[in-house]
């Protein structure tokens, strides 16, 4: 499938090739030759770094496995342990205070707090959802999930319940009143809006009349004044549209003729080519690359069966209202879109160097969605996605300022490549490895005039304390984790670090993933504490889940907490380095132990399974106790890690998680088996007698689930990229195609 380069002694994939001959550089005026010269050139300068930056992090990792060894059982001190990590650079001292001078950043990014949505881009039907994000139906949100408890008589597929319809729609206007007050009396009681001398007047039930506490809340509307068709309202920059029509399914039964209303939401998008994907080769990456493509253009459809009708769905335009001048007020219809590269790790068969190595993915994945995403940048109208000249690039898994600084570097060679002005590319730099966070200052400093965004990637985050340490001792079961110090100092540390540094009104201080998607009411309650703690936006998995978040943002001003969070001291290095391993007068029961390794093994093997076998890269998976998690390969990181590292420590042995990963095949292949194609996990004689799986030996993906346990420990920075690859790449050989159909 490769092919040589005429001119060049790369080889370069025929498909790739094609691709980017005949699909992308025709939209620019770049011509072949020079972009095939410069890229190679690119990747002869740059790929040895990468390699020598991956090296580094290996000897670093040696350094730390012998610390520990020779430290085994010797109560930690954690001053004797920060001077180690100094002597060896894994911690380096931090320079002078500095600010941040990122320019041309688009107001989603700067001047905004709201929800971030995250989406898998090789899912063209869920990546045109995730771009028409930005606005979603309250009272949507409200019936579909259970934000309102779902009582036993009520079901989504009995059709429309006119109870629980009742209830939406009192709670959503008691969101209206909490947030656009009335001078007096409740919306609940209005029975017309109008607009009257650029106020807002209701005219209440009892005959009064009365307008909004905050007149300069009403910002524009549409249809006539004296009945409008929609009023547009604006709470700490963000917008909330009321629908009216006397005839609509909402609206006929309204006092108000209210129909809907309709939410400012996912502010921004992150299109994701890393861990929620599962492309393993040309053929899957020309597919990702595809779609960013048509994300940039304004292109891309897709045509879908959905309750027994096809649809085709395509990016929604922006959305024009009056504001009270007589002028026109355009709100951009879509998320302000993001796309997320791959790390330093990956290399990819899209082409091999002059000695036959494939080379680094990352350098590719610059180079490819800068180029695409520069076409955007030449648009004035129609479906644009920056309007101030950024292309947004989200960086994962970056070790240290170093790393940082190469991706700086690489950014500016992509910029001189595409004739684009300097910094033109912007650096969203997960927090989410040890290194990142203990030296986060520094980090930011390399990239001071591109960073938009620090954000807390707490998964991978998680999964990295745990190999990083895997010598030190067993660590605590995975939500034992989650309560202990480090991570309050992590997730503190980095707000701190970002007011320090001066982010807000220029880059993003984020945090991370609501990872249980079905779990609304209990995402209401928990995820307040994002904004709260000065986070300008925080991940979420689904369009639902963005509308029902953006609502806290209009609870808490953001750029208020921050301006008082600066003040706090910042969280220590004490707390940050405190090891979360089981303490030595805490002694796990048996039950504990093997609830523990199931809860893992459950999770790994229903998300692997679809990995491998479907090439799906984010799945909802239940776990042990019935609740749907989001799984992808920051969870399978972590899930994997913990159960190599109580192997290591002998918390259990290898025959316990063989067998409970046999039981657990079993009930994975029972939540499967409906899917069509689906090939059970294990052996017959293995698994259990009732499997349905007639195979002698375990499948790709049991395979897949046992090294990512068993080799876990020499796994690259406990990453799971590796062994998934392989498996994947070996399920696609025989049939070039998924076996089974999702
Ligand atoms: C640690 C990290 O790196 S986190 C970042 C990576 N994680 C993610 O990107 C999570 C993205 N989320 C998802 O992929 C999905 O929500 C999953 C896999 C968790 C659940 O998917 P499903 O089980 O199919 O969801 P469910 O059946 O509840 O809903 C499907 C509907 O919601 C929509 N939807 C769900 N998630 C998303 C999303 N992230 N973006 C856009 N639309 C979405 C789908 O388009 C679909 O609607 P449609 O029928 O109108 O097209
Ligand atoms: O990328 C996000 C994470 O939590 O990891
Ligand atoms: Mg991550």
């Amino acid at each position: 499938m490769t092919m040589p380069s005429s001119k060049y002694k790369n080889m370069i994939n025929s498909g790739f090739y094609t691709f980017i001959n005949d699909e992308v550089l025709p939209l620019h005026t770049i011509e072949p030759a020079l972009f095939w010269r410069n890229l190679e050139q690119l990747i002869e300068d740059l790929a040895p770094i990468n390699r020598q930056l991956l090296a580094t992090r290996d000897q670093m990792q040696q350094q730390i496995d012998q610390w520990h060894l020779a430290h085994q059982g010797r109560l930690m001190d954690i001053s004797v342990y920060e001077t180690f990590l100094r002597e060896i650079g894994y911690l380096i001292t931090e320079g002078e205070a500095f600010t941040i001078n990122t320019t041309n950043v688009d107001a989603e990014i700067a001047t905004l707090a709201g929800p971030q949505l995250v989406v898998p881009v090789k899912n063209a039907r869920f990546a045109l959802n995730a771009a028409n994000a930005r606005w979603g139906s309250l009272y949507d949100v409200f019936y579909g999930t259970d934000v309102i408890p779902k009582t036993a008589e009520w079901t989504t597929n009995q059709g429309y319940n006119p109870i629980r319809g009742k209830q939406v729609i009192a709670k959503a206007k008691a969101f209206l009143d909490d947030i656009f007050t009335l001078e007096s009396g409740s919306h609940k009681n209005v029975t017309l809006y109008t607009v009257h001398a650029r106020q807002l007047l209701a005219f209440l039930d009892d005959g009064r009349q009365t307008s909004l506490r905050q007149p300069s809340q009403l910002v524009a509307v549409n249809g006539q004044h004296s009945e409008p068709d929609a009023i547009l309202l604006k709470n700490h920059g963000l917008h909330v549209e009321i629908q009216f029509d006397c005839n609509g399914a909402n609206g006929a039964n309204d006092k108000a003729h209210i129909n809907d209303i309709v939410i400012e939401s996912a502010l921004s998008t992150i299109i994701d080519c890393e861990d929620s994907v599962a492309a393993v080769d040309a053929e899957d990456k020309i597919e990702v690359y595809r779609n960013w493509l048509g994300l940039m253009q304004g292109t891309l459809a897709a045509r879908f069966e959905k309750d027994g009708q096809m649809q085709t769905r395509r990016m929604n335009p922006d959305r024009i209202f009056t504001d009270l001048e007589g002028h026109e007020y355009r709100l951009h219809g879509r998320a302000l879109l993001l796309v997320r590269n791959v790390g330093h790790l990956m290399e990819c068969d899209l082409m091999q160097d002059a000695q036959g190595n494939f080379v680094p993915e990352g350098i590719i994945d610059a180079v490819v969605t800068s180029l695409i995403g520069a076409l955007d940048l030449k648009r004035t109208e129609g479906i644009r996605n920056s309007r101030t000249g950024s292309i947004y690039i989200v960086k994962p898994k970056m070790h240290g300022p170093d790393e940082v600084a190469f991706s700086c570097e690489l950014f500016a060679r992509v910029e001189q490549m595409l004739d684009l002005p300097e910094n033109t590319i912007k650096i969203g730099i997960m927090d989410e490895e040890r290194r990142t966070t203990l030296n986060l200052k520094e980090c930011i400093r390399q990239a001071k005039s591109r960073v938009f965004f620090i954000n807390t990637g707490f998964l991978d985050r998680t999964g990295d304390e745990i190999h990083t340490s895997m010598h030190a001792g067993p660590f605590l079961p995975k939500d034992q984790i989650k309560n202990q110090p480090w991570i309050q100092a992590y997730e503190n540390r980095n707000v701190d670090i970002g007011l320090q540094c001066g982010l807000p009104g220029k880059a993003q201080i984020g945090k991370g993933m609501w990872a249980m998607p079905d779990e609304m009411a209990a995402m209401m309650e928990a995820k307040i504490a994002h904004p709260k703690a000065g986070a300008s936006t925080a991940w979420v998995p689904s369009p639902t889940a963005a509308t029902l978040h953006a609502l806290h943002y209009h609870h808490v001003d953001v750029f208020q907490m921050q301006a008082l969070i600066k003040h706090r001291a910042q969280a220590g290095l004490t707390e940050l380095l405190t090891i979360p391993i089981i303490p030595s007068n805490l002694t796990l029961s048996s039950q504990e132990i093997e609830r523990e390794i199931e809860n893992n093994v459950q999770g790994l093997l229903g998300y692997v399974v679809r990995w491998v076998e479907a090439g799906v890269g984010c799945s909802k998976v239940p776990d042990i106790h019935n609740v749907a998690l989001m799984e992808d390969r920051a969870t399978l990181r972590i899930s994997s890690q913990h159960l190599a590292n109580w192997l290591l420590h002998s918390v259990c042995h290898k025959s316990q998680i063989d067998e409970v990963m046999q039981r657990m095949a079993f009930v994975v292949d029972e939540q499967n088996k409906q899917t069509q194609g689906y090939r059970p996990m294990g052996p017959r004689s293995l698994i259990h007698q009732e499997s349905l799986n007639d195979h002698d030996e375990p499948s790709l993906a049991f395979q897949a689930a046992q090294d990512l346990i068993f080799k876990g420990v020499i796994q690259p920075n406990g990453y799971t990229e590796p062994v998934l690859h392989a498996y994947r790449v070996k399920a696609k050989r025989p049939f070039n195609e998924p076996h089974m159909q999702i």
